[in-house]
């Protein structure tokens, strides 16, 4: 038996073929645009998410060989808290307003007023944020009437392909809990939140856990994408959840550190807990059952990426005659620099910033910069920024009793091996990586394995289909220039933060 994962990134949709063991056989990326109409807005084209699962489909058939009838299950995921409208004709009304865009810091203090920050935080385990749906579709309601006159139905971004493939209008508890909606620790709607921000429920989709099947691929699908008609299709999870399921962070004391777009740390909760003054998000886990706890950077991989489209102009130049990634040669450059960046400190707001500090008007900084500096000590500034904001996030874990006993690092970071390092040195702590580094759609995969009865448990398809390959142990003789650089990255931001906003 085979299962598909399909991960609607930001940067791109990856899908997988595994066998049930949890080795992969093919995998297909294909990359879309962002557009930012204006500072701090970030939108996508649904279209262009549903193109390249498709092709990502039809790839991973292609390259896997695999007979479509052998295909079991699929598993869906994708980057969270995107606001996907269709109009009673099933069109999409206008271009998805996605996780990164700050727009609604108006429509937070709606939320807020409406229905309270206390019962808010009681009822949806976190604070009224631009980053969730909930604050996106206020905006439309407030700023484009005519297209929230239309809407027929609310869906997720991998809610959305599950629409083009079985016609069911559906969710998963993961993902629902980022749209601030959801009742986090009954998981099911709140209506209390919804009467009071009047958002007819009507217009979302129904709610599952995460490994059950929503629905079968139709014949329309099937003529589409190759896959057969009637092959079940999983609710799947929030690509946070999915990529928590493909490292196996599914019980206590074992931690994932994720650098894809946004940037991570994710740990696993048995019982409902929540940080009181709302600094990290507690969510339902993909498991059934059970919640999660995670802190979020808006701009990890988005800041190297930002740096390589802008000025990293001699590795692309070099990767067109050697064909070797713009990123591979980057790291290579930033290896040469000092650790510390001598001096030279990078705070990754470039798209506001998510916790801890949960602000959407901060941006980002260079700190420090002297004449001495050069191009590598950026580079290298920019990935220890970044991780300096994960250790933010780890920090507020620690300070909510979470035990971390050990970290796994995923996403396209945890292909560097200078920023696994960076990240064992600044944890302080052995960072693994695992067999499968397709995180999100390789959970998405597993989702579909439990979902189509291979497995009874999650947690019983981890243990089968997860190993541990590799560690980075943290070099003590670096933690004290870490700690040096760490303390003075902390005091930069409280001494700016009210220049942001002018
Ligand atoms: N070889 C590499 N070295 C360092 N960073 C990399 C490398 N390859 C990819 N990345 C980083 O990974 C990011 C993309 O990660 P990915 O998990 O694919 O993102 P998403 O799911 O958001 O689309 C890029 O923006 C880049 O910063
Ligand atoms: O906003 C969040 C989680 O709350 C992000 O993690 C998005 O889900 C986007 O993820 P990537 O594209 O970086 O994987």
């Amino acid at each position: 038996m085979y299962f598909i994962g399909i991960d609607v990134g930001t940067s791109g949709t990856k899908t997988i073929l595994t066998d049930s063991k949890g080795n992969i056989l093919a995998t297909a990326t294909f990359e879309y645009p962002l557009y930012q109409p204006q500072i701090g807005w970030a939108e996508q084209n649904p279209e262009d998410w549903w193109d390249a699962s498709v092709k990502g489909i039809k790839a991973v058939l292609e390259k896997s060989k695999v007979n479509p009838e052998e295909v079991k299950a699929v598993g869906l995921t994708g980057q969270m808290h995107g606001l996907v409208m269709l109009d009673k004709n099933y069109n999409v009304i206008r271009p998805s307003i996605i996780w990164c865009d700050q727009r609604t810091a108006k429509e937070c203090d709606e939320i807020t007023e409406k229905v309270g920050k206390e019962r808010l935080i009681e009822i949806t385990a976190n604070p009224a944020l631009t980053g969730f749906t909930a604050s996106k579709i206020l905006w439309v309601r407030n700023n484009e009437p005519q297209n929230y006159e239309k809407v027929y139905k609310i869906l997720l971004p991998k809610d959305y392909i599950r629409f083009k493939l079985t016609g069911e209008f559906a969710t998963d508890v993961s993902d629902a809990s980022g749209m601030q909606l959801l009742d986090i620790k009954n998981r099911c709607w709140s209506d209390e939140v919804l009467e009071k921000l009047e958002i007819d429920k009507e217009l979302l989709g129904k709610v599952y856990e995460s490994p059950q099947v929503t629905g079968k691929v139709s014949r329309q699908a099937s003529e589409i994408t190759g896959l057969c008609e009637g092959t079940l299709v999983v609710a799947g999870g929030g690509d946070q959840a999915a990529g928590a399921v493909g490292n196996g962070i599914v019980k206590t004391g074992v931690i994932s550190s994720t650098i894809g777009s946004s940037g991570v740390v994710f740990a696993h909760l048995d019982e409902f807990k929540i940080d009181p003054q709302g600094r990290v998000h507690t969510f339902c886990h993909a498991v059934p059952g059970k919640w999660h706890v995670m802190g979020v950077t808006q701009g990890a991989g988005l800041s190297l990426k930002w740096f390589r489209d802008n000025f990293a102009h001699i590795e692309k130049a070099a990767f067109e005659f050697i064909d070797k990634d713009p990123y591979i040669l980057m790291d290579q450059e930033a290896e040469l620099a000092n650790p510390g960046a001598d001096g030279l400190i990078f705070l990754p707001y470039l798209m506001g910033e998510r916790t801890p500090i949960l602000d959407p008007y901060a941006k980002g900084i260079f700190f420090g910069i002297t004449a001495k500096h050069t191009r590598r000590e950026f580079i290298r500034a920019v990935m220890e920024g970044v991780v300096f904001s994960l250790k933010n996030c780890l920090d507020i874990l620690y300070e909510m009793g979470i035990e971390v006993k050990e970290v796994r690092v995923s996403g396209g970071g945890a292909k560097s091996k200078l920023w696994r390092q960076m990240q064992a040195d600044i944890f302080e702590m052995d960072v693994w990586t695992l067999n499968s580094k397709e995180g999100p759609a390789f959970g998405a995969a597993i989702l579909a394995a439990v979902g189509a009865g291979e497995y009874q448990k999650v947690e019983e398809a981890c243990d089968t289909m997860i190993q541990k390959v590799d560690s980075c142990r943290p070099n003590e003789k670096l933690f004290e220039i870490y700690r040096k650089t760490y303390k003075l990255y902390n005091s930069i931001y409280p001494r700016v933060k009210d220049l942001f906003n002018i």
